[in-house]
This record gives structure tokens, C-alpha cells and sequence, in this order.
């Protein structure tokens, strides 16, 4: 039983601890990505004011991940979340075709931030089930990733409502966090 306890134990101290900030505009999808890996559920969401955080354990990692509401009013409080954070998970409404523009600089803006010099950068290219949606191809040159030199980064193509592509997302920064 002893032995059953210290391994146990073993394990959960094995766990590294990840800091992850998950932003985008408004109605992006941040809080309904938030819940599906965490609950495995659909939840009804409002609209954040504040932030959402949550644990979620994927294979060695346990990642902390605060959702912050993407309202413009409320965008200057992001860098408020940018300390000891080791990836930004950025969320995008792939059919929102009029607000990719601000989708770009938003996100470069965050990138500009010195407390986010290293941070590993996945894009989910959400609500990929919308017949407007852009392609994750389309949507990695709208961004103008290919434009942020040294940075790592990944763009996953993701339906939030059905958590289509989440994991696939979640692993990629767990194989780049190790
Ligand atoms: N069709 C479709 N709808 C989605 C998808 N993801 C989220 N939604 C819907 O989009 C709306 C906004 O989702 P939220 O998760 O609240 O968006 P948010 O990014 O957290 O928004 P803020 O809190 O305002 O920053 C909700 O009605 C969701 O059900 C998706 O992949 N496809």
C-alpha cells in the first residue's frame, strides 16, 4: 500500500505545470474551447468579463489555462495574464472574414509584448463548420504568422461546439512544451 502511495505520488509530482494565456476577439470561441477540454461538455456561454481559468491534464502536463474575455473594451487588461506564461493559445472565428485584420494586430500586438518573447503559439482556426469559414492555410497567411521570425507556432483547424481538433491542438503544445 506504502509503495502503491509513493508511486502514485511520483507521478502526480512528475507533472510539470504549464501557464497558458488563451485570447482572441470576442466571440472566438475561447470560453467554449475552455470548457470542452476541461468538462468534455458543451456549456451555454456569456460573454467573459474577466477571465475563466481552469486546470486541464493532458498526458505529463497539467495546463493552467486562463480564458480572458476578448471584448475590445476590455483587450487592455490582457497584458495583465502575459507574466511566467510559457504558451498563448490564440483563438480565431475562422467565418468572421470582416475581422481578421484585427485578429492580426491584436495578435501581434500581444506577440510585441516582451513578456511573450518565448511563448509557443497555437492558433485555433474555430468554427470551421461555418460555410464562410477560411481554410487554416488562408487563415495562417490573413495572420501573417509566417512573419513572425523565430517564433514556434502551429495553426489547428477546430469546430468548438463538436472539440474537433482541440486535442490535436493540445498536443502539439505538449510535444513542444517537454
Ligand atoms: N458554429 C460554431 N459556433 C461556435 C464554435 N465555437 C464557439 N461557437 C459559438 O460562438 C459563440 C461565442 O463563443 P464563446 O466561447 O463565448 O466565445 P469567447 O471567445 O469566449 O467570447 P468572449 O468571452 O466575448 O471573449 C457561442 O455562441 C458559441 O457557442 C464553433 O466552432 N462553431
Amino acid at each position: 500500500m506504502g509503495q502503491l502511495l509513493s508511486s502514485m505520488m511520483r507521478l502526480v509530482n512528475s507533472q510539470k505545470h504549464m501557464r497558458i494565456v488563451m485570447l482572441g476577439l470576442d466571440a472566438a470561441g475561447k470560453t467554449t474551447i475552455l470548457y470542452k477540454l476541461k468538462l468534455g461538455e458543451l456549456v451555454t456561454t456569456i460573454p467573459t468579463i474577466g477571465f475563466n481559468v481552469e486546470q486541464v491534464s493532458y498526458r505529463n502536463l497539467a495546463f493552467t489555462i486562463w480564458d480572458v474575455g476578448g471584448q475590445h473594451k476590455i483587450r487592455p487588461l490582457w497584458k495583465y495574464y502575459f507574466q511566467n506564461t510559457q504558451a498563448l493559445i490564440y483563438v480565431v472565428d475562422s467565418s468572421d472574414v470582416t475581422r481578421m485584420d484585427e485578429a492580426r494586430d491584436e495578435l501581434h500586438s500581444i506577440l510585441d509584448d516582451p513578456e511573450m518573447a518565448d511563448v509557443k503559439i497555437l492558433v485555433y482556426a474555430n468554427k470551421q463548420d461555418l460555410r464562410s469559414a477560411i481554410s487554416p492555410t488562408e487563415l495562417t497567411h490573413k495572420l501573417n504568422l509566417h512573419g513572425l521570425k523565430g517564433r514556434d507556432w502551429y495553426v489547428q483547424a477546430s469546430n468548438a461546439t463538436t472539440a474537433e481538433g482541440l486535442l490535436e491542438g493540445l498536443e502539439w503544445l505538449e510535444r513542444e512544451l517537454r
